[in-house]
């Protein structure tokens, strides 16, 4: 079974304070320390990225299939999933709802001027 790692386990190895290098992409954890220096796209970029989710930044880089391939040789783990998901915006609570009285059905209208034609 793969290793499981909190957000705040993989936050602290950013690359800093002589903390390794880890990173995350598409929810799998990765150790990248001693793939830093030889980036053909800088130490940088990966260190922007030290300890959070990475795959954007990795999919918009345009990687080769190499690069992906490469990428697995590093894998440690998989992230733990959030344990509370936020609730989705836009919901509002049933209760909190007004319900707008409904017009009163006006009376047929009587013409005052109307009169009985006798004939
Ligand atoms: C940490 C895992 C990463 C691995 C294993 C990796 C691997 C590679 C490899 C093998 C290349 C050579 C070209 C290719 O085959 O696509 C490359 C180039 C490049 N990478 Fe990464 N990369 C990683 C992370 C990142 C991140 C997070 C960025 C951020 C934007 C990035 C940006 C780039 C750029 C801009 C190039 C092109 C460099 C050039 O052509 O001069 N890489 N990467």
């Amino acid at each position: 079974m793969s290793q499981i790692y909190q957000k705040s386990e993989v936050a602290e190895r950013n690359g800093k304070n002589g903390q390794p290098v880890w990173i995350i992409y598409k929810g799998n954890v990765y150790d990248v320390t001693s793939f830093v220096e030889r980036h053909p796209g800088g130490d940088e970029l990966i260190l922007e990225v030290a300890g959070k989710d990475a795959t954007k930044a990795f999919n918009s880089a345009g990687h080769s299939s190499d690069a992906v391939q490469q990428l697995k040789e590093f894998k440690i783990g998989e992230v733990a999933i959030d344990a509370q998901p936020k609730p989705q915006s836009g919901q509002k609570s049933a209760g909190l709802q007004q319900q707008q009285p409904l017009p009163e059905p006006k009376p047929a209208e009587k013409s005052s001027n109307s009169f009985l034609c006798c004939c």
